[in-house]
C-alpha cells in the first residue's frame, strides 16, 4: 500500500506521529523543566486516546473530557461499545485544543512505505464528490496523455519516474474520454496487461479515484471492498524441468483449463461487467427496458457514410431478461413509415453463427433527439475488421504483414456461409464492410448491422436482388483489400489483381474475380459455395478440431466442479458442533472421522511441523474419495491418541450420511 503524505504546513489535519522514546515517562519529565506540562494537553491523549503513564509519572496535562482510561481498563470496558447514547464525535472541538507544537509535529512515515510515497498534488478543495474535477487519475508526466485502448480500457501511462494526479481538462470531448477512463481505473482492471503498474499505484485509492474515496491507511478494514485488479495468471506455466514426466504424473496445470482460454473467458467475462455512470456520459439511464448503458465505439469522429446518419453502440443490460445487449443507435433519425419496422420481423427469423443477431428496434426520444435504437446480440471484446486489419495503428505497427492464406479462406467460408443464409431468406445484408464485420475471437467473424439500412431506406424489399449483387460486389471488394492489406487496393484492379495472384494461389484469385465480375441474374452466392467447396472442407475440419480442444479444456474444469462440490459437503460439515442441538455432533461418529479425513487432506505438518502445502495431494485425495476406492488410509488425531484405518469408500459413506442428516427437513 502507498499514500501520500499532505506536506502543507499550518494545516488543520493532525498529522499522525510515531510514538517515540522521548514518549518515556523519563524523557517527559526531563521536558517539563522547559514547557509548562501541567498546561499541556498529553500527546499521547491526543494521538492515542489514554495515556498509559498517567498517574505513573507522566506530569501532562490528562484532563481532557476525561476519557483518559486504558482501553483495558473496566471503565473504558464498560463504554467502548457505541449505542445511542454515546456522545456525538466532534473533530472541531478537539482541533482546537491542540497546541501548536502538536500540529507541527513532525508526520508519521510508516518505514516499509517511504521509498514508495507517490508525489501527489492534494485534491483541490473546490472538487465536489461526483463532479468532473474530481475524477483523478495517474500520468506518468505533465505532457502525457493517459492511454486508453476500448480492447483493455484504461491503464495509466507506464513512466512512473514522478507519479501525479491530473485533473482532466475542462474540454468536453476529453472529459467523456477522461471520464470513461477513470471510470476503468476504477475497476482497476489493467494490472496484468500492463505489469509496470505496480501493487503500490494499484492500491492506491486515488488510482481508483471513485467519488466515494476511502483512505485504506485511515480505514484499513474498508480496504477489503476497493475493487482488486484480476489476476489471470494464478499458475505458472510448468518449468521445463517438470515437462518430461512419468505417464501416471501430473502437474497441476493438467486439472485446470488452459492459461490462454481461461485468460480470454476472463477478459470477457470482465467486459461484459464494465459499467460507468450514465450520467458522466449524458446518457439516458433508462432505454426502453434497457439500461446501464455503456459506450463501445470510443471514436470520436462519427462516419455517416455506411447509414447516412451518425451511429452510436452502447452495451446495455435489458431489464426483462436480464441479458446484455448491444444498442446501436442512429442519431437524427426519424421514422415516418411505421411499416417500415416490419422489417425486422424477417432479420429476427435469421440465425447464424456468422451473422449478429438482432432483437428488436424501437424509437426514442431519450438522447433528446430522435433516435431509431437497433438492438443487437453482445460480443464481448470483439473488434471490427477495420480495427483489426486496417487501423492506423495496425498498419504503422506491421507495415508488410500480409494476412495469411489459411486465415483468407476462413473468412471467406465463413462470410459465403452467412451470405447463402440471408440471400435464402430473401434478405440482404448491406453491411458487407471492414467496419461493419466484427472479429469475436480468433478468425471468429460476424456481418453485423443487419437490417438497418431496410429500415433507413425502407422500399418494401423491391430492391432486395439488387443489393444481394451489390453484397457479392461488396464481398469481393474486401476480400482483395485484406489480400492487398489496403483499403485502397480497390481503386487500381489490375495492380491488385496481379498482387494477388503473386502471393496467393489461384483459387483465390478466381473467387475474387468471380465476386467483382458485372453483377448479372446469374451470377450468386450458390455458385461461390460451389466454387470454394474444398476450402470449406477444411474449414469445418478446422472447426471440429477446435471443437475437440475447447471440449478436452471443458472436460478438465468438469473434475474440477465434482470437487468443488465435494468441497462444499466438507464446508457443510466441519465445525457444526451445535447441529441437533449436539455439541458434540462433530467430535462423534461419523462427523469425527470426517473431521480426521479433512486434517488429512488439508492440515498435514512436516517432520519440522511446517504445513504441507500440496495441491496434488489433496486433488489426489479428493478424487479417490468422490471415487470411493477401497485403498486404506491411516487417520490419526491431533493428540495422537487415537488413530483410524479406513477406506476411501468408508470415509465416502460417512460424509454422504452425515450431509443426508444435514440436508434432511426437520
Ligand atoms: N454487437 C456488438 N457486440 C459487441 N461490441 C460491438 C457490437 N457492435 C459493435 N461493437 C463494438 O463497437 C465498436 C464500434 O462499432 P462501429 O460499428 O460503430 O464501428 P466503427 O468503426 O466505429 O464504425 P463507424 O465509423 O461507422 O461508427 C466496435 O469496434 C465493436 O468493438
Amino acid at each position: 500500500m502507498s499514500y501520500s503524505i499532505p506536506t502543507q504546513t499550518g494545516s488543520a489535519a493532525i498529522p499522525i506521529v510515531a510514538p517515540t522514546s522521548e514518549d518515556t515517562p523519563k524523557n517527559l519529565s526531563a521536558k517539563n523543566s522547559t514547557l509548562n506540562s501541567k498546561t499541556r494537553t498529553c500527546r499521547n491523549l491526543i494521538i492515542h486516546g489514554y495515556c498509559k503513564y498517567e498517574g505513573k509519572g507522566c506530569e501532562f496535562n490528562h484532563d481532557m473530557g476525561k476519557t483518559t482510561s486504558p482501553p483495558n481498563s473496566p471503565e473504558t470496558s464498560k463504554t467502548t461499545k457505541l449505542n445511542v447514547n454515546s456522545p456525538v464525535f466532534k473533530p472541531a472541538s478537539l482541533l482546537s485544543s491542540i497546541p501548536p507544537e502538536v500540529v507541527n509535529a513532525p508526520p508519521f512515515i510508516p518505514k516499509n512505505n517511504q521509498a514508495n510515497v507517490i508525489d501527489e498534488t492534494p485534491v483541490t478543495p473546490t472538487s465536489v464528490p461526483g463532479s468532473p474535477r474530481q475524477q483523478l487519475f495517474h500520468e506518468s508526466n505533465d505532457q502525457d496523455v493517459s492511454l486508453y485502448d476500448p480492447t483493455i480500457g484504461f491503464y495509466p501511462a507506464q513512466s512512473s519516474s514522478s507519479k501525479k494526479l491530473i485533473i482532466p481538462s475542462s474540454n468536453a470531448s476529453s472529459h467523456g474520454l477522461n471520464a470513461l477512463a477513470n471510470s476503468f481505473a476504477s475497476l482497476g482492471l489493467d494490472n496484468n496487461s500492463y505489469p509496470e503498474t505496480t501493487s503500490s499505484q494499484m492500491n492506491n485509492t486515488n488510482f481508483y479515484s471513485t467519488s466515494h474515496q476511502v483512505d485504506p491507511f485511515l480505514y484499513p478494514t474498508q480496504q477489503a471492498l476497493l475493487p482488486q485488479p484480476l489476476q489471470y495468471h494464478l499458475y505458472t506455466s510448468p518449468l521445463p524441468h517438470v515437462s518430461n514426466l512419468h505417464p501416471h504424473q501430473k502437474t497441476i496445470h493438467a486439472f485446470f483449463m488452459s492459461d490462454n482460454l481461461r485468460e480470454e473467458l476472463q477478459q470477457k467475462n470482465e467486459e461484459t461487467l464494465r459499467s460507468i455512470n450514465a450520467k458522466d456520459f449524458n446518457l439516458p439511464e433508462e432505454l426502453h427496458v434497457y439500461h446501464s448503458l455503456y459506450p463501445l465505439d470510443t471514436r470520436q469522429e462519427k462516419s455517416v457514410k455506411i447509414f447516412g446518419y451518425p451511429s452510436w453502440v452502447y452495451k446495455s443490460i435489458c431489464s426483462v431478461d436480464g441479458r446484455v445487449y448491444s444498442l446501436r443507435r442512429i442519431e437524427g433519425f426519424r421514422l415516418t413509415n411505421e411499416v417500415a419496422m416490419s422489417t425486422i420481423k424477417n432479420w429476427r427469423k435469421v440465425r447464424h453463427a456468422n451473422i449478429v443477431s438482432i432483437r428488436e428496434a424501437f424509437t426514442t426520444k431519450a438522447f433528446g433527439d430522435h433516435s431509431l435504437v437497433f438492438v443487437y446480440d453482445y460480443h464481448p471484446l470483439s473488434q471490427t475488421l477495420f480495427d483489426k486489419h486496417f487501423s492506423s495503428m495496425q498498419m504503422s505497427t506491421q507495415p508488410h504483414s500480409n494476412i495469411s492464406e489459411t486465415t483468407l479462406w476462413s473468412y471467406i467460408v465463413q462470410l459465403a456461409s452467412a451470405l447463402k443464409t440471408i440471400h435464402t431468406s430473401n434478405l440482404a445484408a448491406r453491411t458487407i464492410e471492414p467496419t461493419k464485420i466484427l472479429l469475436t475471437s480468433k478468425n471468429r467473424i460476424r456481418i453485423n448491422c443487419c437490417g438497418i439500412l431496410d429500415m433507413l431506406n425502407f422500399d418494401g424489399g423491391k430492391n432486395i436482388p439488387h443489393y444481394q449483387q451489390e453484397d457479392l460486389l461488396n464481398f469481393g471488394q474486401l476480400i482483395i483489400s485484406l489480400a492487398c492489406n489496403s483499403l485502397s487496393s480497390v481503386h487500381n484492379l489490375p495492380k491488385s489483381i496481379e498482387f494477388v495472384s503473386r502471393q496467393y494461389s489461384s483459387d483465390l484469385k478466381n473467387v475474387i474475380l468471380y465476386l467483382l465480375s458485372k453483377p448479372s441474374p446469374m451470377k450468386s452466392i450458390d455458385d461461390v459455395v460451389t466454387m470454394i467447396g474444398t476450402r470449406i472442407l477444411s474449414e469445418v475440419n478446422n472447426v471440429h478440431h477446435h471443437n475437440d480442444f475447447l471440449e478436452s479444456e471443458l472436460s478438465q474444469e468438469l473434475e474440477n466442479g465434482r470437487l468443488v462440490r465435494l468441497l462444499c459437503k466438507f464446508g457443510f460439515i466441519n465445525e457444526r458442533p451445535e447441529f441437533d442441538m449436539d455439541p458434540s455432533w462433530s467430535e462423534t461418529g461419523d462427523r469425527y472421522l470426517i473431521k480426521l479425513f479433512r486434517d488429512y487432506v488439508f492440515h498435514q505438518v512436516d517432520e519440522q511441523g511446517y504445513p504441507v502445502v500440496d495441491m496434488s495431494h489433496v486433488l489426489m485425495c479428493l478424487n479417490k474419495l468422490d471415487a470411493g476406492v477401497d485403498e486404506r488410509i491411516t487417520l490419526v488425531s491431533r493428540d495422537e491418541q487415537s488413530c483410524l484405518i479406513v477406506s476411501y469408500k468408508d470415509i465416502k459413506n460417512c460424509i454422504d450420511s452425515a450431509f443426508r442428516d444435514l440436508s434432511r427437513r426437520k
